[in-house]
């Protein structure tokens, strides 16, 4: 029987199990680059509450990082056929937007004078420039070309944002499933340019709405229309709760980054990715 009051006999044990010698020098500070990781909360000001901006920033750019990983993957997965996998990093994605729609009360903590402390140490930095942000954005299908100017000067983002920019979205490849399922899609929609911002389309809707209308025939299209407003329904709360939030903390005042502020980020929240599995809802 193992001695498990003694950490080295435990290390020693599952040594054995399952580390290769490399692994075995290795210690969990090093594994999750912790240095670079905890040496990057560097704030502007001094002020309080600038470490817990930071630190909600960071963590939503972390989790998008994972969104941007697991939604390519499952649109891989969609294009192949291979659904199940697909429902799986989708039903991840649902789970992250939960976590950082739970930030937003974290943030609500800090009060407009707090704010105000240090807002004139961010300059014009603005979170309309999270580039992963915008990523996810192309991924379902919102492409605003004036986003990239941007990045111009970035050469790196820039490349790697008009890649995402030019590539099909999750929603086509949720479109291109239903043709090949038998669905009527309109064929310039099937060789739509990409570029272009989503918009509603008759062929996709009457397609949905067969879909749910008899499940049974249609389970797996069923359940995938049912993850990606999921996936819609949360990137609209977390929309809303940045507006309030935003409201909460500057009011009315414009943004940093140049916009009316709350006017401009209730005007985004009138926007759909996926139309059609939205408008399905008061036609069938
Ligand atoms: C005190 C907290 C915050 C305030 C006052 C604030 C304010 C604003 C304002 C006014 C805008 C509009 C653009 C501009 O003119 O600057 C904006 C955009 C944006 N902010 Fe924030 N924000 C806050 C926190 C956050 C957090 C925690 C995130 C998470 C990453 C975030 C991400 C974004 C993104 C992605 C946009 C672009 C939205 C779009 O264009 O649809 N913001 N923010
Ligand atoms: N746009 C915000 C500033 C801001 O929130 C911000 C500044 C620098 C880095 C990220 C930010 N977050 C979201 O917009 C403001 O107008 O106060």
């Amino acid at each position: 029987m193992k001695d498990y009051t003694n950490g080295q006999n435990i290390a020693a044990a599952s040594e054995k199990e399952i580390h290769t010698d490399f692994e075995k020098n290795m210690t969990y500070g090093e594994y999750l680059q912790l240095d670079k990781l905890l040496s990057a909360q560097i704030p502007a000001s001094g002020q309080h509450d600038e470490t817990l901006f930071i630190v909600i920033h960071q963590v939503s750019e972390l989790w998008m990082k994972l969104i941007l990983h697991e939604m390519q993957s499952a649109i891989n997965c969609i294009n192949e056929d291979n659904l199940q996998p697909a429902f799986k990093q989708l039903a991840r994605v649902s789970r992250i937007q939960s976590q950082i729609i739970q930030g937003w009360d974290v943030l609500a903590t800090m009060t407009p004078t707090d704010y105000l402390k240090f807002r004139n140490s961010l300059g014009n930095a603005s979170g309309f420039q999270s580039y992963q942000y915008r990523m996810i954005e192309f991924t379902l299908g919102y492409k605003t070309k004036h986003v990239l100017k941007i990045y111009e000067k970035e050469k790196e983002l820039h490349q790697q944002l008009l890649s995402a920019f030019q590539k099909p979205g999750l929603y086509d490849a949720a479109i291109q499933k239903l043709a090949r399922s038998g669905f009527g899609i309109d064929p310039e929609l099937l060789d739509r340019d990409v570029t272009m911002v989503y918009e509603s389309n008759d062929s996709v809707k009457q397609a949905w709405k067969a879909v749910y209308q008899d499940a049974d025939s249609h389970w797996e299209l069923y359940q995938l229309a049912e993850k990606l407003v999921d996936i819609e329904d949360s990137l609209q709360q977390w929309r809303f709760r940045h507006m309030k939030t935003v409201e909460r903390i500057i009011g009315f005042r414009q943004g940093t980054g140049g916009s009316s502020g709350v006017h401009y980020l209730k005007k985004v929240l009138d926007h759909y990715f996926f139309p059609e599995l939205w408008e399905l809802r008061t036609e069938i």
